[in-house]
């Protein structure tokens, strides 16, 4: 056995989290694209099952209490907290991580001080939060700023409402600096908004801790939740009272079922709510989190940084030098859980990787793009993805 393969038998032997690899549906493929759409969790068939046929099927309109579907989203917020490093209280489910951006930047922006007319955006975020804060930006009369995670703090001052930041980078898997950005906006008398969507579940968040104001996120990549599972809000307990969201719907409302004409907003995370939830999704989602019983976010950490380093140490022994450039950074402090490099026919590449059995994704342009899911990956995948794409790049 080569060298590589030798470690990697050692590293699984040694690996605490291996056991919960069981708790998920996989196959022989080498499955790293959970930073796109999570696996499985094998127990979720039957528990969605369940929610369809007794609770839709048999006890119809009843569930919404006696499922306890009307308290779902915020139930489900509780559960995914602790992950994000946030007391209970302060975390709703519902909507995508698009809409959730809307909401926090307007939400953000209506409590920042009025004279304050500009929004930074991380210029290298995924599209969707651009868009989005480009329209927030318009809808509320504040001129946009597209600026570099690296550029927030000499782009800060007295005009800053708030910014929209990326935990890590979509394309990348750059890790920023949570706790010190959010203190520079802090300092610039500004609301720090983060997207953990490449985050949470991965590593440690520490929303409470770091004082941040309001995050979003999406629960189908790292937390499993299923596809288009809905997404969560966050606002600090110390804003609740003040959070003005851009879309009272009626679960927002103090008394949902009073029918009143006029909107008065319910204490709480629950004034994130819009409109009725989409209850498969979410109780999908609810199931899919037992994974994490008795799972640390910081076990899941140490394993994700073995990991990613274990497939950079592989890749440099299959590849040929200067054949792929990564462009995900060498320092743990600023690496996620994934591994993008960089080639001129990445595209291709991932095709055929993933023909071959090891599915990761291409980001245009020239992006391959590998998450680590700590969960269910073993550091024999690892190796074997490394020794395909070294075949493959050959
Ligand atoms: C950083 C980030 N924000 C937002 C989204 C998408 O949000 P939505 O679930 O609304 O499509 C993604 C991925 O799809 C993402 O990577
Ligand atoms: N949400 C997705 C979808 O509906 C289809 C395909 C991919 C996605 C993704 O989540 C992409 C992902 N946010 C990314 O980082 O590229």
């Amino acid at each position: 056995m080569s060298e590589p393969t030798l470690l990697a038998k050692e590293l699984d032997q040694a690996d605490e989290l291996a056991p919960l690899r069981d708790r998920f549906v996989l196959d022989d493929v080498v499955y790293l694209d959970g930073n796109s759409l999570g696996a499985l969790p094998a127990h979720v068939p039957d528990r969605v099952a369940d929610v369809v046929r007794r609770q839709w099927g048999d006890l119809r309109i009843r569930s919404w209490e006696e499922s306890g579907w009307w308290t779902a989203p915020e139930r489900i917020g509780d559960r995914i907290a602790p992950l994000v490093g946030a007391a209970p209280g302060q975390i709703v489910v519902g909507d995508s991580t698009s809409v959730n951006v809307f909401k926090a930047l307007v939400a953000a922006i209506r409590m920042a001080d009025a004279g304050r007319d500009e929004l930074l955006v991380d210029a290298t975020t995924f599209p969707t939060d651009g868009y989005i804060a480009e329209s927030a930006a318009r809808l509320t009369g504040r001129t946009l700023r597209p600026v570099t995670p690296a550029e927030v703090p000499g782009a800060l001052g007295d005009r800053t409402a708030a910014v929209l930041l990326n935990h890590v980078d979509y394309r990348t898997g750059r890790l920023h600096d949570l706790p010190a950005l959010t203190a520079a906006v802090h300092a610039a008398g500004a609301l720090a908004v983060w997207d953990l969507c490449h985050s949470a579940g991965a590593l440690p968040v520490g929303l409470d801790e770091h004082g941040v104001d309001l995050a979003v996120g999406c629960t189908y990549k790292y937390l499993n939740g299923g596809p288009g599972s809905p997404a969560y809000l966050y606002v600090r307990k110390g804003l609740q009272d003040r959070f003005d969201s851009p879309l009272p719907g009626w679960n927002s409302h103090a008394e949902p079922f009073g029918m009143d004409p006029s909107y008065r907003p319910a204490a709480g995370a629950v004034r994130g709510r819009v409109g009725t939830p989409d209850i498969l999704s979410l109780l999908a989602l609810e199931a899919a989190l037992d994974v994490w019983d008795g799972v640390s976010v910081a076990a899941v950490r140490a394993k994700s940084l073995a990991l990613t380093d274990f497939f950079l140490r592989c890749v440099a022994e299959y590849t040929e030098p200067g054949r792929v450039e990564c462009v995900t950074p060498e320092r743990h402090a600023e690496r996620g859980s994934q591994i993008a490099l960089r080639c001129p026919d990445a595209g291709e590449v991932m095709k055929r990787l993933i023909a071959r059995g090891v599915v990761g994704d291409f980001r245009h342009p020239d992006v391959l793009r590998f998450g680590f899911t700590p969960l269910y990956t073993g550091f024999r995948d690892v190796e074997r993805a490394a020794r395909v794409l070294g075949e493959e790049l050959a």
